[in-house]
């Protein structure tokens, strides 16, 4: 078995819980707060900032210009959403690039920036992108699934985790070739570091579960603050 089918069994329970997380079913549902909407926009702007990071650092450590050149199309799209995103919604996002860099990173999705961006010190493209690539994966299969189910045709809910373009999706999309370059950069690697980068792959997976988690409890260290200061955290809390 490869390293990836190997990740991609052990990752199935993740799936599964990401499925049944209340942010995720309100989604389906259409049950989902302005506030809890508005919490998920901003932090996950800022997350797919960070990424940017990643991408880079990608990039750098490639060990062929075929990945490069696969790492710097990634990034351009990346790149391309960023601008978009922040064109869409000047009303309650930080609206240019300059304020993005200034977005209060909340607790939850620090611990996954740092998780992501611990494994760069590796230098190594099977430690970097299994942590980046989890969380693509995650997305579009909650996507697939979502399209089994009836869910609400109302906005934003009906446009959530729709996939519009097939980059990601299929034998060339980008998630089977991350899951190529995965098997092609174990194939020199040791048991160690192969089960290195499939925990990092599923820690990456968990965090998805606890990014939905605080965008539904809205997490924010003023919150988490006063539940570790007086025990008094609102109610989600
Ligand atoms: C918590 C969280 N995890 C992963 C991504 C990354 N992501 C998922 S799908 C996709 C491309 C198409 O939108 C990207 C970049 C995110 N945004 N938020």
């Amino acid at each position: 078995m490869s390293l990836s089918q190997d990740i991609l069994f052990e990752a199935q329970p993740y799936l599964i819980a990401n499925e049944k997380h209340p942010f995720v079913q309100g989604i389906i549902h259409g049950e989902l707060s302005p506030d809890q909407l508005r919490y998920y926009d901003e932090q996950d702007i800022a997350f797919e900032y960070n990424e940017v990071g990643i991408i880079n650092a990608l990039v750098n450590y490639s060990t062929n210009t075929e990945q490069a050149l696969l790492f710097h199309k990634r990034q351009d799209l990346q790149l391309t959403m960023l601008r978009d995103w922040l064109a869409r919604e000047p009303e309650t996002m930080p609206h240019d690039w300059e304020t993005l860099k200034q977005t209060p990173i909340q607790p939850i999705n620090q611990m996954y920036r740092q998780h992501m961006a611990a494994t760069i010190q590796t230098h190594s493209v099977l430690q970097i992108l299994p942590s980046f690539a989890a969380g693509e994966w995650m997305y579009i299969e909650l996507g697939k699934w979502m399209k089994s189910q009836t869910r609400v045709q109302d906005e934003p809910f009906k446009s959530f985790l729709t996939m519009g373009n097939g980059d990601f999706e299929g034998p060339h999309g980008y998630i089977q070739q991350f899951f190529n370059i995965i098997d092609h950069e174990a194939e020199s690697a040791t048991p160690r570091e192969q089960e290195q980068a499939k925990q990092t792959f599923l820690k990456s997976c968990l965090l998805e579960w606890y990014f939905w988690d605080a965008a539904y409890k809205q997490i924010t260290w003023d919150n988490w603050k006063a539940v570790a200061l007086d025990g008094k955290g609102g109610p989600m809390l």
